[in-house]
């Protein structure tokens, strides 16, 4: 590092607070941002062009959030990457943010191919995986909350954007599974580890990508659109039901589940479970409900229906699961769904993260997402009662059939732990308020009538 890149990186950060809350993947974009620290920087590769991995602590309010940047530098203009990409020109190099620089981003394919350690930065391939370098990556353009590179059509690297000190969940579920045997995982091939606080810390991860899969959310949309188009119909009758993949959605989360419980082994829970179970629900409802007051009318509901939950019999056991499943989270190939991203909520805390859980908060992070699906389409729209209702049914069609295709495996219908199941959907709806309230303003009516719904309908 010379000290024309500490000058650089200090001049940096000092444009990042109007700059990151331009980029999707920023989970701070619901308050200003104060200043930017940097943390750590590294020179991966110098010269012209340059690329800095930064690490860079941002301060908004009494939140101070780490989040990783690859920075790009360069003598002369900046190559074709997106306008909200540039960042500045710093000590009289134009910076921008070089995920979508492919002459830059090829390293880290190389470093990782020869597990090299530049630094703080140590790239390692998983044990017997085999990773060729010399590909060059595009970014996926996909709604995310992390930044995803595929190298060719073999290799896809996530990069972290919010950094958690320690091993990433993402990384060390996908380990356990792979080690099991698991079928619905694309396999982790390799990561990158950084320090953060002291800590060996998970940046990146490397995985097999599956060149043609198809994403559920878009296939579930489509289907969606199929029957707007002609709401007349019942949602399994027209051309493009999803019905039957849903079935094999639901078959494929409940082996996920069997195989993390032979992973990783289960907790027996208690009463003492479901009632930390509603403290939690109920703290994250006052903190969201304090910053956004279109869910303050919902409060007493919400409370009541989480409170239900203290008498219900308590699930047979507790376990790792997936953490924030929906259906942007599951790929289909051509030998059935895959289960991607096991990080768990983006703004869940580290112990939130950890803790074992009953599997049915992957049920219900799937069924809202078949809600989710059925009313995006009309985010926007004037409202025509016709195309709310075929919404509507095509969720209710799809959501029972991913619970007949879970229950197929279980040997248990998530359908029969009635209160609680509802009260699990309600606390993930209250996530989603707030996750869209600092991520997509925009969307934030979809979990607001999904819960006007839900208190309305009794499920
Ligand atoms: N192995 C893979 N093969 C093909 N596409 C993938 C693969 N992994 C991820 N994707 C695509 O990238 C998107 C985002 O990946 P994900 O791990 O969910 O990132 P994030 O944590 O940022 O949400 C997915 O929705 C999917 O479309
Ligand atoms: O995939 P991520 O780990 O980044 O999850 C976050 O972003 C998701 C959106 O990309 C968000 O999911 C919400 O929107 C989805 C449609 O885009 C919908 O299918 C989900 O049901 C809904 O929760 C997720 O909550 C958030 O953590």
């Amino acid at each position: 590092m010379t000290a024309t890149h500490e000058d650089l990186v200090r001049e940096l950060a000092a444009e990042l607070p109007h700059w990151l809350p331009t980029q999707r993947w920023f989970a701070g974009k619901d308050r200003p941002v104060q200043a930017v620290h940097p943390v750590s920087w590294t020179t991966v590769t110098d010269g012209d062009p340059l690329l800095i991995h930064l690490v860079v602590e941002v301060e908004q309010g009494t939140r101070r959030e780490p989040y990783q940047l690859l920075v790009g530098s360069r003598q002369a203009e900046i190559p074709d990457v997106a306008s909200s990409a540039a960042i500045g020109v710093e000590s009289g190099l134009t910076c921008y943010e070089a995920s979508g620089d492919a002459d830059l981003t090829a390293v880290l394919l190389d470093l990782i191919a020869q597990e090299e350690t530049i630094g703080d930065l140590t790239f390692e391939k998983e044990p017997g995986a085999e990773v060729t370098g010399g590909l060059r990556a595009h970014p996926i353009t996909t709604e995310q909350s992390n930044t995803s590179l595929v190298f060719g059509s073999q290799y896809i690297l996530k990069l972290f954007r919010k950094l958690t000190p320690g091993l990433n969940k993402d990384l060390m579920l996908h380990r356990a599974l792979r080690e099991v045997g698991c079928q619905h995982i694309a396999d982790p091939l390799g990561s990158i580890t950084g320090v953060l606080d002291g800590e060996p810390t998970t940046i990146g991860m490397l995985q097999r990508f599956l060149p043609d899969a198809a994403d559920g959310w878009v296939m579930a949309t489509t289907s969606v659109r199929d029957l707007m188009a002609d709401p007349a119909l019942a949602p399994g009758e027209h051309g493009g039901d999803f019905s039957g993949e849903a079935y094999r959605l639901g078959k494929a989360v409940a082996q996920v589940h069997a195989d993390l419980r032979a992973a990783l082994g289960t907790e027996p829970a208690d009463r003492d479970n479901l009632d930390a179970t509603v403290d939690a629900m109920t703290e994250r409802l006052d903190r969201v409900a304090a910053q956004v007051p279109e869910l303050v009318p919902h409060v007493p509901g919400l409370r009541s229906a989480f409170e239900e939950i203290r008498s219900v019999p308590v699930p047979v056991e507790m376990q790792y699961v997936h953490g924030d499943l929906h259906l942007g989270q599951v790929l289909r190939t051509l030998n059935g769904w895959l289960l991607l991203d096991f990080e768990g909520e983006p703004a869940a805390s580290i112990a939130e993260r950890a803790a074992l859980r009953s599997a049915l908060r992957d049920v219900a992070g799937m069924l809202r997402s078949f809600d989710y699906a059925a009313q995006q389409l009309l985010v926007g729209q004037p409202a025509d009662p016709l195309l709310t209702e075929a919404g509507m049914s095509w969720a209710r069609h799809n959501r029972d059939a991913f619970c007949d295709g879970y229950a197929k495996i279980a040997g248990s219908d998530p359908r029969d732990s009635t209160a609680l199941l509802r009260a699990l959907e309600l606390d993930k709806a209250v996530y989603e308020v707030s996750y869209e309230h600092a991520n997509r303003p925009d969307w934030l009516v979809v979990p607001l009538a999904s819960i006007e719904r839900i208190m309305t309908e009794g499920s």
